[in-house]
């Protein structure tokens, strides 16, 4: 009978997506301490945010957690203190970074090298530099070398099953021709909502608030009211079909940022200034609507001419983009085999819940994958 196996978890980022993820951490640690056949113990032996930590010199599972990381005075290890106390774990090692920050993204390469895997909803590694997306790939396993296994799958389309469908599709065969949709839980609710298909619809600077309280925008709303967001997770499907995009500022982005917005100091001044410019969207609203079509936006990646662009488009009122609801996103995948009608996954694309489910199904597949 298989011995009993413990895995090592360190979670480094407790916000919205974060804390579910620690819920659906507990529901699984509990399911898989259960099988009867080889339980498999998993241990939460790291926990920070960007200003407190939670760990155990003799790597003891944490417990409690919510109200100790409220309490605790620890700050946290940095990048290389925290490499150097995993390595040491008396066992394989997870990183789980719920963070949008790049520095920890840039850090993955160190971690993977000395065997730590990695599973994360953070686009910043993945959409940097070209060279960043090498480093990774080069330092990781992932079926050919020594080191951790890596993997994003709610870096793109949160918890939808984006990045593991492109991969197949490529490994088994297929041509992708042409990605196409809307990439952006926040740009769908805020057009879903500013301009919905039955008329009417909100102020947009009030969408924008209510995007950032359900927790779909980037910690910065601004990060995705700028494009960036949806180039970010353009230029990882590209470089997933073998293109390869330097960086996500290396192709047409439209931002939504107003000039005269574009020197503010912080996310709240932006906040609080963008009702002052509401006039502007709904001029773009009304001009669609001279053409009975509602604005959206959208990006696409065209696979042959290796274009990739991002920014808004109008639709008619019947197209499944404008007809999207909440924060769903739409992605179609244009293949050889799929040929005219393409390969359609639609469903929530932002929140916290749903991108967990993606990071905690990542976890899953390293925990397979780890003897
Ligand atoms: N929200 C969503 O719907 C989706 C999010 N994502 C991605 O998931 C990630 C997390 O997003 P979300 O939970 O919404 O963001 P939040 O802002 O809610 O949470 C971010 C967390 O990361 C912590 N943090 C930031 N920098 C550091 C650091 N250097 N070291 C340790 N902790 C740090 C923050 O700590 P503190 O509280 O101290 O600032 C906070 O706990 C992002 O990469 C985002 O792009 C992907 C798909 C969908
Ligand atoms: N801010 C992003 C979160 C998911 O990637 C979005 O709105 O899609
Ligand atoms: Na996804």
């Amino acid at each position: 009978m298989p011995l009993p196996r413990q895995i090592f978890i360190a979670v480094i980022g407790a916000g919205g997506v974060g804390k579910c993820f620690l819920s659906q951490l507990h529901h699984l640690a509990t399911k898989l301490s259960q099988s009867p056949s080889a339980p498999t113990y998993l241990s939460l032996i790291y926990l920070s945010t960007s200003k407190k930590a939670l760990y155990h010199s003799d790597y003891k599972s944490l417990s409690n957690w919510e109200s100790e990381l409220q309490s605790s005075s620890t700050s946290p290890l940095s990048l290389s203190q925290l490499a150097e106390y995993l390595i040491k774990a008396p066992g394989k090692v997870v990183l789980v970074d719920n963070t949008s920050n790049q520095e920890v993204a840039d850090s993955y390469s160190q971690f993977l090298k000395q065997g730590v895997s990695i599973v994360t909803p953070n686009k910043k590694a993945f959409s940097g530099s070209y060279g960043l997306w090498q480093d990774i790939f080069q330092a990781a396993s992932n079926g050919t070398g020594t080191g951790g296994w890596v993997f994003h799958e709610s870096s793109v389309g949160a918890g939808l099953p984006v990045i593991s469908t492109l991969k197949e599709l490529v490994e088994t065969g297929d041509e992708v021709q042409k990605i196409e949709g809307v990439f952006s839980g926040t740009m769908s609710f805020l057009f879903n909502s500013f301009q919905p298909t039955s008329g009417g619809g909100g102020k947009f600077s009030a969408e924008v608030k209510t995007a950032k309280d359900k927790g779909f925008t980037e910690p910065d709303p601004r990060d995705d009211l700028n494009g960036l967001d949806v180039a970010r997770k353009l230029t990882i499907l590209a470089r997933l079909v073998g293109l390869k995009v330097e960086s996500p500022t290396s192709f047409p982005v439209q931002s939504l940022i107003p000039k005269e917005l574009e020197s503010c100091s912080s996310g709240d001044e932006f906040l609080s200034k963008l009702p002052e410019f509401d006039d502007q969207m709904d001029k773009l609203k009304t001009d669609a609507e001279k053409e009975g079509k509602v604005v959206r936006f959208v990006g696409s990646v065209d696979v042959p001419n290796g274009e990739v662009k991002v920014g808004l488009e109008k639709f008619d009122k019947s197209h499944p983009i404008a007809a999207l609801k909440g924060s769903d996103n739409i992605i179609a995948f244009y293949t050889k085999r799929y040929g005219d009608n393409p390969l359609i996954i639609q469903g929530a694309g932002a929140g916290g819940d749903v991108t967990a489910m993606g990071v905690t199904g990542d976890l899953i597949k390293v925990l397979r994958l780890l003897q």
